[in-house]
């Protein structure tokens, strides 16, 4: 039996080996219809910084030993603004950032782009251009904005640039987050940790503050 293509359309399907992979349900590119993004009327003040949404996160956690430790703050639109400095740690080649690190960099100011729409959401799909080497010690200067609505479907892109915000851009990301309820948490995450969580008054107090959507 033949592959089943995507859609009925063979441009959307890629044979790999004797694997099929199909291209992505939707393009990173707003549909017509799509909306400006609002930003919500009680996210944190430009300059704010964006507390941390679980101190385990890789990305943001202050107790995750292994992360990242990126703290983001508000910017002045439904954007966020990062640093994120590269250690030993981070290394792919010798003394270089690994390529998924700067993904996972990326990623996590995305996802604190959350906090200036009062919106739960998840990463759908990332798509990242690396376009300079970034050698450890440099300070990554992040920089995430919303540029689009539709939908559950929120399309968004962040920058990284080397020596300052205004500095040369080393990576770039176009993605698109999907809107979940707090219960795409609760239903698929580990018992072990959605139970610390629940019973931790400061993390039922960032879930509440992501809730209220009016
Ligand atoms: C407590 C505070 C915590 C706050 C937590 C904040 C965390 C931030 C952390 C940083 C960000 C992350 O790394 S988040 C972790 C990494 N991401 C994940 O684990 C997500 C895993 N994926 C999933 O759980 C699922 O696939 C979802 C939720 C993304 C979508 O599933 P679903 O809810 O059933 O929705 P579904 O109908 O499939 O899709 C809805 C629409 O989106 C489109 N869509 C869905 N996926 C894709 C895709 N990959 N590429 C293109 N389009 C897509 C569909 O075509 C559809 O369009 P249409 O038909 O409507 O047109």
């Amino acid at each position: 039996m033949g592959p089943a293509w995507h859609g009925g359309d063979p441009a959307l399907c890629t044979a790999v080996g004797s694997a099929l992979v199909t291209a992505p349900k939707t393009s990173l590119t707003p549909p017509p219809g799509a909306l400006a993004p609002q930003r919500h009327p009680e996210a944190p003040a430009p300059g704010e910084p964006i507390g941390s949404h679980y101190d385990q996160c890789f990305g943001c956690g202050t107790g995750q030993p292994h992360g990242l430790h990126l703290q983001a703050r508000a910017g002045e639109g439904v954007n966020v603004i990062a640093e994120f400095t590269v250690t030993p740690d981070h290394q792919g080649a010798p003394g270089l950032a690994h390529g998924g690190v700067l993904a996972s960099a990326l990623d996590e100011t995305l996802g604190a782009l959350n906090w200036m729409m009062h919106v739960i959401s998840v990463t759908g799909r990332l798509e990242t251009d690396f376009l300079r080497p970034v050698p450890v010690e440099t300070v990554l200067h992040l920089d995430a904005q919303v540029r689009a609505v539709d939908g559950r479907k929120i399309y968004c892109s962040a920058t990284g640039r080397i020596g300052g915000p205004d500095g040369p851009l080393a990576v770039r990301a176009d993605a698109l987050f999907i809107e979940v309820k707090v219960e795409h948490f609760i239903d698929n995450g580990r018992d072990e940790e959605i139970r610390a969580a629940m019973e931790d008054p400061d993390q039922v107090r960032r879930a509440r503050a992501f809730e209220v959507n009016p």
